[in-house]
């Protein structure tokens, strides 16, 4: 399977009302690969995370999304929702949800219609609030959660799909610099396991770990390629205005103030 694509987008041209958030983008994210998504804010990240979720309305899109090499559209609901899963910005979740039962919602798209969780779905949320360490506060509504336990509760939710392919919007954010890194970890081991993680990180140190890297500027993609490659790190280099550096530090890339 190595070498094949998980998610393609071609010619995707995104509107609404009369703005033009992407023009033309045209990307293609390796399968069991860490891609990372990166620019500068209004770049359009977002807007083509939920392009190739498929969370974009019909209406004000065109173009073609392709999951592991059949259109989204020809993908049976189910079937999509147990291979791709979605972690968004600011999701609107039940706020009086304990955390417990919304890390159970990842497991809806394996539960017959109706069909109170099994013993299998027990097991794989509390699994995954181990791992993100959300586990003390698992009754616990979100509403009472700082920023970043909430964020560890979506990120279990996302990873209790259990899917082949994961999309996340700055999972990132709120995180403290010890759970960045278990985050970054986590993604490993996915990626380990033959998943496929493509993220929108602001984090640029962490972005220059992953595998693949998108760099977007103004609704378009300057270039994308290996991240370690020259040429993707002088692309970084020029979205953000030569204000960053791209440096090793002892064996790691950095970004560093320009
Ligand atoms: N619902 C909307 N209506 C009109 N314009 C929008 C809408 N959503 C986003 N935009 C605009 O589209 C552009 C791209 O937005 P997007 O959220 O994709 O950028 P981004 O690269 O993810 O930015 P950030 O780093 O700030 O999160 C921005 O200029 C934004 O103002």
């Amino acid at each position: 399977m190595h070498g094949a694509t998980a998610l393609q987008a071609r010619d995707l041209f995104v509107q609404i009302g009369k703005q033009n958030l992407l023009h033309g983008v045209n990307v293609q994210l390796p399968a069991q690969q860490w891609t990372a998504i990166v620019g500068p804010n209004g770049a359009g990240k977002s807007t083509l995370l939920r392009a190739l979720a498929g969370l974009h309305p019909r209406k004000g899109w065109q173009g073609q999304v392709e999951l592991l090499g059949q259109p989204l559209a020809a993908w049976p609901v189910k079937d999509r929702a147990r291979t791709l899963s979605w972690m968004g910005q600011n999701e609107a979740v039940s706020q009086e949800l304990c955390s417990y039962d919304v890390v159970m919602l990842g497991r809806l798209p394996h539960q017959p219609w109706l069909a109170p969780p099994s013993a299998q779905d027990h097991m794989v949320v509390e699994a995954c609030l181990h791992t993100t360490q959300a586990w003390d506060w698992r009754h616990r509504p979100l509403a009472e959660l700082s920023g970043g336990e909430r964020q560890r509760v979506l990120l279990a939710r996302a990873l209790a799909v259990q899917a082949q392919v994961l999309l996340m919007d700055e999972p990132l954010a709120n995180l403290d610099p010890p759970h960045q890194s278990e985050w970054m970890d986590t993604v490993k081991g996915l990626v380990m396991h033959g998943h496929t993680v493509v993220s929108v990180l602001h984090e640029l140190s962490i972005a220059l770990q992953s595998d693949h890297m998108v760099v977007m500027q103004a609704g378009a993609v300057l270039h994308q390629g290996a991240t370690h490659d020259v040429t993707t790190h002088a692309a970084l280099e020029t979205v953000f205005d030569r204000r960053i550096r791209i440096r090793q530090i002892e064996g790691m890339w950095m970004a560093l103030p320009g």
